[in-house]
């Protein structure tokens, strides 16, 4: 069954069109690496799918209903260059990712619960590297680090959704390496439904259970924005790897089994 389906979305800037005509069911636990020319509109769709923009035409469901207009803890998101809370430590960083579904009126826990969130986004911290920096301010770390420690407050939140743009970009090969090895882990223990852009086509395969190549099928060389991108070719990947998950998500998992 169909756990997110978008119906001939079109995204249309004033004149510049640059969505057409996408059309795609993806099934619970799905992992959807997208690749496709710069601009051609990935980022856009990953911003419907975050419900920060609604498409000019079409329309998206999650689990049969419509998405809702905001984002919700449903859905994590890293980006390229993602905005950490640069007031907060690298600890309380990833710390206030527990605190907040489990108290959205305060944002705090006390106490016994908060030792156990402290724990367990240490040993989060920890998968990413980043365990000896703590109690450094996000200003302290190197770009890849600020990346790591975004990585980690995302993967903390085990969203049913999770949307990367090109999370990996920016970090060193060998690193990178072990990022991925964290998330193909996280998403066999979580059943996330993962999209990603990477401008690694290796990145892509290696990683997806499915491979969506964005591009334009029609172009007016007059007129280069007159038609958009959609999915031009939808290539299933590693299907031993999505036929292994089974059974259904575990609700409310905050707590990572190594
Ligand atoms: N809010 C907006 N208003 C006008 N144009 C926009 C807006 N958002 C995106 N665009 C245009 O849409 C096109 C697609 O942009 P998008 O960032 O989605 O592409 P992309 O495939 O993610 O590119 P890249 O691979 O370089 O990151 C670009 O030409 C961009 O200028």
């Amino acid at each position: 069954m169909s756990f997110i389906t978008i119906n001939n979305i079109w995204q249309e800037y004033g004149d510049h069109v640059v969505l057409e005509r996408l059309n795609l069911q993806v099934k619970e636990g799905e992992f959807c690496s997208m690749v496709g020319a710069s601009g051609c509109g990935k980022s856009t769709f990953l911003r419907l799918l975050l419900g920060q923009e609604a498409p000019s035409r079409g329309s998206i469901t999650l689990d049969g209903k419509p998405l809702t207009a905001e984002p919700d803890s449903s859905r994590g998101v890293v980006f390229q260059r993602y905005s950490v809370f640069p007031h907060l430590t690298v600890l309380d960083n990833v710390t206030i990712g527990i605190e907040l579904p489990q108290s959205p009126l305060f944002g705090r826990l006390f106490g016994a619960k908060k030792r156990a969130a402290r724990e367990q986004a240490a040993q989060m911290l920890e998968k990413v590297g980043l365990s000896h920096a703590l109690q450094k301010y996000p200003a302290q770390l190197s770009g890849g680090m600020q990346q790591r420690l975004a990585i980690a407050q995302a993967f903390i939140m085990q969203p049913r959704v999770l949307l990367l743009d090109e999370p990996f970009g920016a970090l060193d090969p060998g690193i990178r390496k072990d990022m991925h090895a964290l998330l193909l882990q996280l998403w066999g223990e979580t059943r996330m439904t993962v999209f990603m852009v990477t401008h690694d086509l290796s990145e892509g395969f290696n990683l997806g259970t499915r491979l969506l190549v964005f591009d334009k099928v029609r172009i007016d060389p007059h007129a280069p924005q007159a038609y958009g991108a959609r999915i031009t070719y939808d290539i299933p990947l590693n299907e031993t790897r999505l036929s292994a998950l089974s059974g259904t998500r575990p609700d409310n998992v905050y707590a990572l089994r190594s």
